[in-house]
Formats: structure tokens, sequence, C-alpha cells
């Protein structure tokens, strides 16, 4: 006779077969409508089911292969006071009849899974965590909520969670939707709208708590926030990989998920600059330095312009064209055009300048105006002059430290520095591609693109024909359009409201030849917006010698968009580490969330950036949002307790340390001559199957990189954590930078198991004693 525990474990294994059946029955539905085509497009009901179904079968074959070690698609059991019971999973599925077989974590029915206690119950009696690997029930994990032990139970499922936080980290973060705890699950569930600020200690769960929400938001509102309408952003591109697993393995793929250095297409940037540079280009002045820089003559432009004009040589040397130039400059502030939109401008400009050197009053301006902007030559060298500029292009020219407007001499040197020796590549014209650009740079490049505005898609037309060949014949107006045999030879072509032709065919029709000339209308009234629909004749009330009146209509217009184009717009924008996002930083992703609700996660304690902001409040500001909800997570599961109060010591003043829940954990901390070989013997003693860092001040790492010693610059630790870390010459890691304090504070908290501090010079004061 089977023990009763044994019992209840094939009772659960008789739910999750019967789920496992019924994805295979949908499976199969999936794959019969697919074999049936668009035949059953007709919309209804049924359609919606079969939809949700293969929805629902695409979701759990993802599951399954995602992770041979995942948990399987049930986990939990929720017994209500009422006698019901929830079977809860990463999905929901029905049955035949529409009735719940497995309730979606993200569901609010099972939402007193994560929120019930003995002192709040909810309804419920026994929270269930049911262990499996793959479709294999293995073990159940009971909490039975009875008001007898209110104030007893800390946390939820704790057999779980333990048995969760034993388990040895993988090369990626794997999800927590079995064992999330009461705070967590309150930020998780926060309304979508508005600003959800979710503050903690390392290890608290920040990161899990904005990835479930992500997952959490597409259950709830899965029409709007589908299909890359969710942005989740995060420091680097190690720790996007790290956390890349976590949404696949929630059922969820349609989530943009980017490091900063990758929020602009075609870049993708994983150096950080040194704290002095990134201060500089992290800064609000650089706004200033490239709103001016953008004005600037580019490298290759022309310094002289020559054009021969009715007998004269008409020269621009280089300081008329600079006043050209600054000139553009003025007439497209007052219309705010960007560059990229200003070549009408430096045309008219350039003719100006080039009309103040003609000599004699005899030479008509309009003829010369109407000759000289047609020249291919004055085409030629604008196309130097004024040439199409790419961000990065632009942000190239800073090599020069001529070049920087606005900064101090010191600083314009650093930052020209960073451009040049081979970083980046002077020519405006050349590709983007293979750039070295620094995670630093990106948001330049952002701010680039936003104030240059897009390159014209070809090259602009001459001002047309028939506006530099007005007539002077007197005012008239038609109430059609009208081609005209007019005053000169040719024809003329006539819009309703505008009194001179819009357009004139010269010698090249035949005056005889009318279809040809309807022809030539018809195609000018098409690209006026309109169509014609036929033709009649009539007389001209002006009395031109001949003339035919056209009837046409308009073409239907296109309703203008007051929405930006979808592929631009977020609706939810997730923001992890927030807290060292610099000012310019913030820009680029304010302009990624202009249309959004956003989550907001970070701790202050961990701010590195030599420019974050200093409080909560202030980095909502440079995010351009007011309105927010915050949430605290109290609890650390990542560093053992023994580790975290040793790392509280490099906390900063002011900021509570988190109280952690983690048994267990080892700290060591040594003073050794030899720092290369006692890395290598801490690396050697670490257990096979445990994942260890040696972090060290960015500079160090070569020194003690060595076969088989996964070295991490402390400057790319953060989010990330390992089995075993060994913080090298902390000294060094604080000496570094501004706020080398927070940077070792970051280091000393990703251990999950043994943590060895190795010191050959003194450690910094805050570690003593
Ligand atoms: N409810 C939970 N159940 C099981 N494990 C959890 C739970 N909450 C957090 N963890 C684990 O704790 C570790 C830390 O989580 P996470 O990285 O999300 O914390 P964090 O607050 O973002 O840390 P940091 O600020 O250092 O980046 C991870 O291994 C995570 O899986």
């Amino acid at each position: 006779m089977p023990d009763a525990r044994t019992q209840e474990i094939a009772a659960e294994q008789r739910v999750v077969d019967r789920v496992y059946a019924r994805l295979d029955g949908m499976r199969e539905r999936a794959k019969a409508l697919a074999a049936e085509g668009h035949g059953r497009a007709a919309a209804g009901t049924l359609t919606g089911l079969v939809e949700r179904d293969a929805m629902v079968h695409r979701a759990a074959a993802r599951l399954r292969s995602v992770d041979a070690e995942a948990e399987g698609l049930v986990f939990g059991r929720l017994d209500l006071d009422d006698g019901e019971t929830y079977h809860i999973g990463r999905l929901g599925v029905r049955d035949d009849d529409r009735e719940p077989l497995l309730v979606d974590w993200r569901a609010p029915a099972a939402a007193p899974f994560y929120r019930a206690t003995s002192g709040q119950p909810l309804g419920v009696v026994r929270r269930r965590v049911i262990i499996c690997r793959g479709q294999r029930v293995v073990d159940l994990d009971d909490d039975v909520l009875s008001p007898d032990r209110a104030g007893e139970l800390q946390v939820l499922g704790e057999g779980a969670l333990l048995a969760a936080l034993r388990r040895s980290r993988g090369a990626h973060m794997r999800d927590i939707v079995t064992t999330i705890q009461r705070e967590q699950d309150e930020a998780i569930r926060a309304p979508a709208r508005g600003v959800t600020l979710v503050t903690g200690g390392p290890g608290t769960g920040k990161t899990q708590v904005a990835l479930h929400r992500a997952a959490y938001l597409l259950y709830t509102d899965r029409g709007r926030f589908t299909d890359g309408r969710i942005l989740v952003v995060g420091p680097s591109t190690v720790f996007t990989s790290y956390i890349s697993r976590v949404l696949p393995s929630l059922g969820e793929e349609s989530v943009h998920l980017r490091a900063l250095g990758e929020l602009v297409d075609g870049v993708t940037a994983t150096r950080r600059d040194p704290a002095a540079l990134a201060e500089i280009k992290g800064g609000e002045r650089m706004c200033g330095v490239l709103a001016e820089l953008m004005w600037q003559a580019p490298p290759a432009a022309p310094d002289r312009l020559r054009l021969v004009y009715a007998g004269q040589v008409l020269t621009l040397d280089a300081a008329d064209l600079a006043a050209a130039r600054r000139r553009v400059r003025q007439r497209c502030a007052a219309t705010r055009t960007p560059p990229n939109a200003a070549r009408p401008q430096a045309v008219a400009v350039l003719l100006d300048a080039l009309w103040s050197k003609v000599d004699g009053a005899h030479v008509d301006r309009g003829l010369f105006v109407e000759d000289a902007g047609d020249r291919p030559e004055l085409h030629r060298f604008l196309r130097a002059w004024w040439p199409p500029l790419t961000p990065a292009g632009v942000l190239s020219w800073l090599a020069d430290p001529a070049r920087v407007v606005g900064l101090p001499a010191q600083a314009a040197a650093l930052l020209a520095a960073s451009y040049s020796a081979g970083r980046g590549d002077r020519s405006a014209a050349s590709s983007d591609g293979g750039r070295d650009w620094s995670v630093d740079d990106v948001p330049l490049l952002d701010e680039l693109a936003e104030l240059l505005g897009e390159p014209p898609a070809a090259p602009r037309a001459p001002e047309p024909e028939w506006r530099l060949r007005e007539l002077t014949t007197g005012t008239r107006t038609v109430d059609d359009f009208v081609i005209s045999c007019g005053l000169r030879d040719g024809w003329e072509l006539y819009a309703p409201g505008h009194p001179t032709p819009i357009a004139a065919a010269g010698q090249a029709i035949d005056n005889d030849a009318i279809v040809a000339a309807q022809r030539w209308a018809e195609a000018l009234i098409l690209r006026e917006g309109h169509r014609v629909v036929g033709w009649k004749d009539g007389f001209d009330p002006h009395g031109e010698d001949a003339y035919k009146a056209v009837l046409a209509e308009p073409l239907p217009v296109q309703e203008p968009d007051d929405e930006p184009p979808a592929e631009d717009r977020y609706l939810h924008v997730i923001l992890d580490e927030a807290q060292d996002l610099s000012p310019m930083e913030c820009r680029m992703v304010a302009r990624r969330a202009e249309y959004a609700s956003m989550t907001v996660v970070g701790d202050l304690g961990q701010a590195t950036h030599p420019l974050a902001a200093g409080s909560w409040p202030e980095l909502l500001g440079r995010l351009g949002k007011r309105e927010v909800r915050t949430l605290e997570l109290r609890t650390g599961y990542r560093v053992p307790r023994a580790i975290a109060d040793y790392a509280a010591r490099a906390l900063a003043p002011g900021i509570a340390p988190t109280r952690s829940y983690r048994p267990g954990g080892t700290l060591s901390v040594r003073r050794v001559d030899d720092l290369r070989a006692a890395v290598g013997e801490e690396v050697r003693r670490a257990p096979r199957d445990a994942t260890v860092a040696v972090v060290v001040a960015d500079a160090f790492a070569p020194r003690v990189d060595a076969p088989g010693v996964a070295v991490v610059p402390a400057s790319l630790v953060k989010g990330l954590e390992y089995d075993h870390v060994v913080v090298v010459e902390p000294a060094d890691i604080v000496d570094a930078e501004p706020r080398g304090l927070n940077r070792l504070y970051v280091a000393l908290t990703r251990a999950v198991a043994g943590l060895v501090v190795l010191h050959h010079k003194p450690l910094p004061a805050v570690l003593r004693g």
C-alpha cells in the first residue's frame, strides 16, 4: 500500500498527464487549422478558440524546448475553503468543455498563490507547490494556512523556495514563477499605467520582478502589448544575455530586450568609457556641444565656389562660405529646420551670395537665379558642402578638439582624444559599420539622430521650373485645371486658385498634338494629387488663342496619422539598473518611452555612474515622468547573511542594508603576496559544477587573466551572480573611479555561496576591522 505522500504525488501526476494530453489535442487542432490554410478565415468564436489553442500550443512547445531542466508547466495548486481547487501553471489550459484545467499564474484567480498567508489566508486552506521535472511530478511542498500559525510564516512555499535557492547557478537566470514572494508579486501585478518604481537592495529579485512583470502585462493586455510593444532595457549585453531565457521560459517572446549600448539601430556597443570621459559624455552639456557641432562645415567640405555667369567669374572664398553657412543656420533656426532638411536653404543662401558678386545692373536677378540654380556645378558643390549627415559621421568630427564648443579646454581635449586613435571614422559619407563606439557614445548618436533629422531620400530637385517662370499677364484664376495654348509657344497648365501657370510645356510638345499635351498635363495633375477623369472643350475667358478645360477629381487624401509610426512606439518600458543612467542616457530612454508607461527598477546603493541621480525623483525628472507608485523589496535571496553583512560595510551612508533570507555561505578575507597565484588557487578549489568569477578593477584585469580563470572587470559585474566570487584588490576597485566604493559594494554582493576577498595593498578603510 503506497503511503499518503506517494498517493498524493500520483494524483497530481494524473492532473499533469491530463494537461499534457490536452496540449497534444491542441497541437492536432492547430496543425489541422494550418492544413486547411486560410479557408477557415471566417470570423467567429470557433476561429477565436482555435487561434487561442494554436497560441497556447506554440507557447507550450516553446516552454518545453527552452530548457530541458525547466520545471514543468504545472507547478501549483490552491485548495480553497469552499472546497474548490485550482491547478496553477505557466499558462492557462481549458478542457474540451472550456473548464479550466490549469490557471495561468498571471490570472487573478492565481494571485492568492503568491499572496495568501496564515494571517491573511484569502480563502486558501492549502497552497501546494508541485515540483516537476519535465512531465514527471517528483515532489510536493505544502503550506497549510491556519489562523493558529498566523505570524509564523515568513516566506511563501518555504520548502520550494529553499530548494530553488539551493540549485546551482547556470549560465542563465532561471524564472521564479513557482516561488514568487508576496512583496514581489505586488510589484509584478501593479497596474500598467503611469510609472512603477521598484527599489530594493542587491539580490532582492528586482530583475526577476521586472521580467515577470513584462510577462504579466502581456497576459493582462495582450492585444496592446504584444508584437514588441514592451521594451526591457538592461545595463550591458552580458546582462541581457544572462537574463534572456527568463521570458521564453514563461512562454513569452515578443518583448524587446536591449542593453543600453544596443538602443540605437545598427550599433552594438559593449565597451564603457573610463569615469572621467563618461562624465563628460553623459552630461547634458553635450546637447549644446552636438547642436553646435552639426552646423559646422563637414571635414571634406570645399572652401571655394567658382561659377561663370554672363562672362563673369563669380567666386565665393572661405570667408564667404563660412558667412553663408552661418546664414543657412539662422534661416533654419527660425523655422526649426534640421540640417538634413536644409538643402533648399543652402541653395538659396549660396545664390544670394553669388548674386552679390555679379557686376552690372543690366543683369536680371530672376534670370540669374534660374540659370545659376540649375547649374550642375552648383549641385556638385552642394553635395560636398551640404551633404546628408549621419549621426556616426558627425560624432566622429569631435576627434578635432577645435570643433568642441561649450566645454572647458581640458574636457574638450579628453573628448577629442576618445574619437581619434582609430576610434570612429571622420568621414560623414561612409557607412557606420565597424566603428568601436562605447556605450557612452550611444546616447550621443541617438541625440544626433534627432537633431539632424532624416536625410532626404533622394537629392532635392531644384526649384520647379514653373515657379521661376511666372507670367506677367495679369491675374487670372480658373475653377478647374486648364491647359491653354498660351501667349508664348507651347502649352501652359493652370490649376484652380493659382494666378500663374503651374507648368509650361514649351516647345517639347507639338501645338497640334493635343493628345500629347493632355498626357503631359495628366501626369502633372496626378502629381498635384488629382486624377483626370475626362477632357472637355470650353472657352478661355481670358482670351488666349486656344484652350482645353480639364475635369479632374481629387485623389483620396490619406488621413494624417496623429500617432507616430508603430515601430517607433513602445507602450511600456522596463528599465533595470536605472540608478546608473546618466542624463544623456535618460534622454535616450525617454525618447523611447514618450508614449509609454514605465517600470523603473534600481538600487541607489549600487549607483556607479559619476552622474548618477542622487534620488529617485531626480531620476524620474530626467526621464520626464512624474506620477509614480513606489514598491520596495526588502528581502534578499542571493547573498547569504554572512556575506551580506560584510558587504554592507561598503554601503553608502543613509541606505538601509537588505535583510538576507539565504542561509549558509562562506566568507574569507586574506592578505596575500602573490595575487595571481592566490586567484588560481581559489579558482581550482571551487566545486566543479559551480560558477566562479574573479572580479577585479577594470585596469587590473589583464594582470590576473590566466587560462581557466573567468575574470570579470568590476564595471561589467552589475546585475550578475555566481556561486563563488573572488574579489581581487578592493583598494584598486575603490580608487579606480569617483564612486569606487559603490562599485566595490556591487562586486561584494554577487556571490550566492562563497566570497573570497584577496588583497595585497591595505584594504579600504570601510572593510578594515
Ligand atoms: N522569489 C524568489 N524565489 C527564488 N529565487 C529568487 C526569488 N527572488 C529572487 N530570487 C533569486 O535571487 C537572485 C537575485 O535576483 P535578482 O537578480 O532579480 O535581484 P536584483 O534585485 O535584481 O539584484 P541586483 O540589484 O544585485 O541586480 C536570483 O538568483 C533570483 O533568481
